[in-house]
């Protein structure tokens, strides 16, 4: 009787390369705690700070290692390095006279991956590594499959997510409630808004041109909003978020607010929504919710000049640049991993573009746009305008309603490179739109 699945026929050199593979995998948590033990010792830092590539000795001395650890530190490294987020030379120091024997000596420095893990680099995202991988974040995984197996039930409103097993309260209750995981969510969204804010200022401008308002619901503490109101001075931007989360912040510019409120009751009235990490938080039903929020908030807005926009900032799963002809695995990789993140966190998911388009029919709207990268060439602004004026003909399909979501994908340390091999090769980003 023959064995199913294969087995039967597999070498034993195919036996061992899959035995590999489960190792890999097994393993794969180390890379991360390797990662955090990095962050929590400050090895970027330390390095930046030397000046020039630091000795595995120099390294340890300034590290605080305990002299009886000291020698566990080059393991440390190795894997580190590995990884790419330090590189490794040999320098070979020689002795005064020929009688004395050559001796290489290790040297370590900074990759641009490590480089943004230094604390006061304008792109730090420390914060989000040290809450991703914080225990509250990572025991609920050790809950997935007896989760799996308790009856869900129907109702939302008792919907239990690993993360509620494990704490015993939905996680935004906790990140209310608990001041050090509120405020390390917090410091981890300030982090990734920082480095977006920028790049969505620099390359997406043409998204917020003629704009008069707008609102970041669920904005956090307004880094996102802050950057886009220094860059347009003319939009007046509103922070909408949990009261408790802007309860006594301020805005830094005459252009910049702050406003309490929830979003699935009312949200207040702007020509353009920006949501950022918001609905992959949440079920399609509770999205829609959202979305039809957001429509009412941008049909009630005046001065708008017919412009009036959602613009979206998350993920499109599974999205494959035709013009490369290549899979980009490890980044769908990120993203699958991204979903399971709010599997076991939130109500939410990562969305593939037919789901996107699925919720966003359901909450009313006719167009949208996907750019799948944050680099925008002159062409590719062009082509936004273009998108702009066949929405302008629309209008008598009920206002001017428009949708465009700015994928996140390509976040992960290939933002720059893709965004350069755009511009060298001249190509535009795909886009979909349903009219
Ligand atoms: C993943 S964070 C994104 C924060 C910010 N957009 C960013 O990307 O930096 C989600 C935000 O939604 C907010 N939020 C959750 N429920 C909300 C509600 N019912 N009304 C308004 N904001 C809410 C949270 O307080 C949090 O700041």
């Amino acid at each position: 009787m023959g064995l199913s699945n294969g087995e039967v026929g597999a070498t034993s050199h195919e036996l061992l390369g899959a035995q590999a593979q489960i190792w890999n995998h097994m393993f794969q948590f180390i890379n991360s705690m390797a990662l955090k033990c990095a962050v929590q010792l400050g090895i970027p830092d330390v390095i930046h700070n030397h000046g020039q590539p630091i000795s595995l000795s120099e390294l340890i001395a300034a590290l605080n290692v305990h002299p009886s650890r000291a020698h566990f530190v080059s393991r440390l490294m190795r894997i580190l390095v590995h990884s790419d987020f330090f590189a490794q030379h040999h320098h070979v120091h020689r002795g005064c006279d020929d009688m004395e024997e050559e001796e290489a000596v290790v040297l370590y420095s900074l990759t641009p991956t490590s480089r943004l893990l230094l604390k006061d680099g304008p792109s730090n995202t420390t914060p989000l590594i040290l809450m991703i991988l914080d225990p509250v974040l990572t025991t609920p995984f050790h809950l997935m499959g007896a989760w799996l197996q308790m009856n869900g039930g129907d109702d939302p409103a008792t919907i239990c997510t690993p993360f509620k097993m494990e704490n015993g309260m939905p996680f935004w209750d906790l990140a209310a409630q608990e001041p050090r995981f509120g405020n390390l969510f917090d410091e981890a969204m300030e982090a990734d808004s920082k480095l977006l804010g920028r790049e969505v200022v620099e390359e997406c401008g043409g998204v917020f041109e003629g704009l008069k308002s707008l609102v970041d619901v669920g904005g956090g503490t307004g880094t996102m909003a802050k950057a886009i109101a220094n860059a347009f001075p003319s939009i007046n931007c509103i922070v909408f978020d949990q009261p408790h989360v802007v309860a006594n912040l301020l805005g830094s510019t005459h252009n910049l607010g702050f406003v309490g409120g929830d979003m699935f009751v009312e949200i207040p009235p702007a020509n353009a929504i920006l949501l950022k990490w918001i609905l992959h938080d949440w079920s399609d039903e509770e999205s829609v919710k959202i979305l039809k929020k957001c429509r009412e908030a941008i049909l009630l807005s005046k001065n708008d000049e017919g412009n009036k926009k959602i613009i979206i900032i998350d993920i499109v799963v599974g999205h494959v640049d035709k013009k490369e002809k290549m899979v980009d695995k490890k980044s769908i990789e990120t993203q699958l991993m991204f979903d399971m993140l709010m599997m076991s966190t939130v109500t939410g998911k990562e969305r593939s573009e037919s789901e996107w388009k699925k919720i966003f029919l359901a909450a009313g709207f006719t167009h949208y746009n996907i750019t799948h990268t944050f680099g925008f060439s002159e062409e590719e602004n062009v082509i936004l305008k273009k998108c702009r004026e066949v929405i302008f003909l629309s209008k008598n399909e009920g206002g001017n309603k428009k949708i465009i979501i700015i994928d996140v994908v390509v976040l992960w340390g290939m933002l720059i490179t893709r965004r350069r091999w755009w511009m060298r090769n001249q190509l535009t980003p795909s886009s979909g739109s349903i009219c």
